[in-house]
């Protein structure tokens, strides 16, 4: 699983058209996400995270520049690039299962290879035991998990997240957060994530990639050095230095 799901971003312009005008958010931004590889978006409000993430996701074209799944330029939304919004998406009269199941079903994948995916990807997000409560039956952080089960059950290469547990409270949020680590650590996902939160950025990503509302491309890129198999915590001088140089580089 390793060798799928490299992004590489070529020299993108990003904007929106109204009427004959364009205004163009992102400027000419160039990044290559190796396959497997954890990288958090950070910037102002408005600087165009998201609309980054949702140009890789194929629901944007970019007015200029291309981006490519593993060579193959994304044009379109596909089952190979998964997306969790911090808003819920979960089909409210479906169950968590049916709703987990639901990529798979519509891709033809059968019942019975479905219902075993499903239960896989459950599993794995910590929701064993709640196949059958509907989303309202749940709470927002439960909510999430069966959100990212869903992604997941699609086998995607690239997992798009934008703000996923910005809604959440602190407790909830780490939780969510270990959750999210071991899920990398076991399928090898590329994980693109958006945050406001330097904390969560360093804590989950190997890169976080700084975007400037100034330039409308990236401004600076930390390597946190994490790896796979790194232990989730890192000590707190290096967690300290790490978020200073965030915070400073943010600021300039
Ligand atoms: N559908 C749209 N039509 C027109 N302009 C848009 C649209 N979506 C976003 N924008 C504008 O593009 C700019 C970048 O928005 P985007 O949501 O990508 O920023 P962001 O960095 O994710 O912001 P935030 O951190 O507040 O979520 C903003 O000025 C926003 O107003």
């Amino acid at each position: 699983m390793e060798d799928i799901g490299h992004i590489e971003i070529q020299h993108v312009c990003l904007g929106y058209k109204s009427g004959l005008d364009t205004r163009t958010v992102i400027k000419d931004l160039s990044l290559t996400l190796g396959a497997g590889s954890f990288t958090s978006l950070i910037g102002s409000s408005g600087c165009g995270k998201s609309t980054l993430l949702n140009a890789i996701g194929g629901h944007y074209k970019p007015l200029s520049g291309s981006i490519l799944l593993d060579g193959v330029e994304i044009k379109t939304p596909s089952a190979d690039l998964g997306i969790v919004f911090q808003q819920h998406t979960l089909f409210p009269w479906k169950t968590v299962k049916e709703n987990v199941r639901f990529g798979p079903m519509r891709r033809g994948a059968g019942r019975v290879v479905s219902d075993k995916l499903a239960d896989e990807y459950i599993e794995l997000v910590g929701l064993s035991g709640y196949e059958n409560y509907y989303p309202k039956m749940l709470s927002g952080g439960m909510q999430h998990r069966a959100e990212i089960a869903r992604a997941l059950a699609n086998k995607p290469a690239v997992l798009l997240m934008d703000e996923p547990f910005g809604a959440l409270d602190a407790q909830m949020r780490v939780s969510l957060q270990d959750s999210l680590l071991s899920i990398w650590q076991n399928t090898h996902v590329t994980i693109v994530f958006v945050t406001h939160d330097v904390d969560e950025a360093i804590r989950l990503s190997q890169r976080v990639v700084i975007i400037s509302q100034r330039s409308g491309s990236i401004s600076s890129i930390i390597e946190t050095n994490k790896t796979h198999n790194e232990s989730i915590e890192r000590s707190a001088e290096r967690t300290h230095e790490l978020k200073s140089r965030c915070l400073t580089l943010l600021s300039a």
